[in-house]
């Protein structure tokens, strides 16, 4: 949007991910399209993640055109040597805000996030729905603040009501053989939700276990924050939305953000667009010129996203299952994926045949590219947000096999709800895997079939012009416009 000579310059947001993959990849998104509305834009890394984002993408050269965009980073206050992985990422929790906090404070109050002077101040922070002490920032400095959960809505309303579920007395679980037994004291979901399908953080015997009582309490603070953007849609979450909206009355349903980008993006799309990405990782774009020599939906893809973590034998049960289904799989192995030591004795040989005739193994691969593509027919997945929606657009049925946090619920919707998969939750063996690929690429698909190209229609319809989530973007500028520093 071009700006007058006299004209104020455009509000300024700063948007604020928690320093993860799945955070950061859609906080950006909505970064991009904020930019292309022509609104000023501060997006503020850890240090650690951002030298990896401008390592392993063209971060720089996509948003140079932007002239109101600028990356400004803080540290995430863990130590150097940190993995940064699995169960790691908790820990960031209390670096985040005995570390990070003040330094945020800082730049917000300081100007430091306004470097250049046809930048306003600050006019609107959007900070990560599962951290609450930007609003705490916010309200100290009179800047109004936008959470931006990057879950699913059914994922935050089962986290919402945690403390209702325990005052109900259906949380702790109290043992493996207590996995079944159904929660009622989850309005909409009483039919289906069972203790395993719960987030993972309530599989505790102690309630006042930390990350429990953070995830609840977190969650809880989201009714303070001016309003609340979900990356999700109405046509797939509507009926979850309305009970979150008696809490958060002010929701945007933007999603999904990566076909509203592509979307918006339009005739601007480049290859600077078309194979750029958000990846912390080094991309591996060989598994595409490896996919185009398969058949038409033959391949089934395997990615347990940027944290999940799995034993070396967890590891094996899914190569054997792979290799057994006798489909061909598109693996993605990430170089930390696999706890321990590589472990003993050497590969046999019938996974080596396996692999070399129908399989390909990468470390990091062009997700949304790879779902995209024609050979894909299947999706074996830990059902992150990201990757969820990302099969939904492309009308990839999936098979779930969830590691933590939200995942337990979204596999318990994409297979009880929606339809759109089976849940192979808590569950590893070769026996059971192949069994599940089989289903979803032979004995099931057709029924599967009619679920997921339905719902990849309303996804498109929702982020097309006159759609849920186009609208809702259109509103979001507009209210964005209206804010100012100091504004109550
Ligand atoms: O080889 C790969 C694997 C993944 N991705 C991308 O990485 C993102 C992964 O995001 P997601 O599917 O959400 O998984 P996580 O990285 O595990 O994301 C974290 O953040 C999500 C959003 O909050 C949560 O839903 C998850 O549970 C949490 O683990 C997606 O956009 C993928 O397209 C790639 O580009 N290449
Ligand atoms: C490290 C995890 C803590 C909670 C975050 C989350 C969320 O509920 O918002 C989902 O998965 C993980 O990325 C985060």
């Amino acid at each position: 949007m071009e700006q007058g000579l006299n004209a104020p310059p455009p509000p300024h947001v700063l948007i604020f991910p928690f320093p993860a993959q799945g955070h950061v990849n859609s906080m950006l998104k909505l970064a991009e399209l904020l930019a292309l509305a022509g609104i000023h834009v501060t997006f503020l890394n850890t240090d650690h993640n951002h030298d990896r984002l401008v390592r392993y993408t063209n971060v720089l050269a996509r948003f140079a055109c932007f002239p109101g965009f600028q990356f400004k980073t803080i540290p995430d206050g863990l130590p150097a040597e940190n993995p940064r992985a699995g169960d790691h990422f908790m820990e960031m929790f209390g670096t985040l805000k005995s570390v990070t906090k003040p330094i945020f404070r800082k730049i917000l109050s300081s100007g430091q996030s306004n470097s250049n002077t046809s930048r306003r101040p600050v006019s609107c922070i959007i900070a990560d729905g599962i951290l609450s002490f930007p609003i705490d920032v916010g309200d100290e400095l009179g800047i109004p603040v936008i959470h931006f959960r990057t879950i699913s809505a059914c994922s935050f309303w089962a986290y919402f009501r945690i403390p209702d579920i325990i005052d109900a007395g259906e949380l702790p679980i109290r043992g493996n053989g207590d996995m079944d037994r159904l929660i009622t004291s989850v309005p909409d979901m009483e039919t289906f939700l069972r203790c395993r399908d719960l987030p993972s953080y309530c599989r505790v015997s102690d309630l006042a276990d930390p990350n429990l009582q953070l995830a609840a309490d977190e969650t809880r603070q989201s009714p303070r924050a001016r309003a609340l953007v979900l990356n999700t849609f109405e046509e797939l979450e509507g009926p979850v939305l309305s009970h979150i909206r008696t809490h958060c009355p002010k929701i945007y349903t933007l999603g999904p953000l990566h076909l509203l980008l592509k979307l918006k993006l339009g005739y601007k799309t480049t290859t600077l667009h078309s194979q750029s990405s958000n990846s912390l990782f080094e991309v591996d774009r060989s598994c595409m010129t490896w996919l185009d020599a398969q058949p038409l939906n033959s391949v089934i893809y395997v990615s347990f996203g940027s944290i999940t973590k799995m034993t070396k034998k967890e590891l094996m049960e899914f190569w054997y299952g792979l290799v057994n289904s006798k489909k061909r799989f598109l693996w993605v192995i990430r170089p930390d994926m696999v706890d321990g030591k590589d472990g003993d004795g050497q590969t046999p040989a019938e996974l080596v045949e396996g692999t070399k005739e129908r399989g390909y193994m990468v470390g990091w691969a062009p997700q949304e590219e790879v779902l995209a593509h024609p050979a894909v027919g299947g999706f074996f997945t830990h059902s992150g947000w990201n990757s969820t929606l990302e099969s939904i657009v492309a009308g990839v049925p999936m098979i779930c096999w969830p590691y933590f946090a939200d995942q337990q619920v979204n596999s318990r919707f994409v297979s009880e709800v929606w339809k759109l998969g089976m849940d192979m939750k808590d569950v590893c063996d070769r026996v059971t895997v192949e069994k599940m690929v089989n289903d979803l690429t032979v004995e099931k698909r057709e029924e599967f079939l009619k679920s997921t190209v339905k719902m990849s229609r309303l996804a498109r319809e929702s982020v097309s012009e006159s759609g849920s989530s186009y609208c809702n973007f259109e509103r979001l500028i507009e209210d964005i416009r209206l804010m100012r520093q100091g504004a109550k």
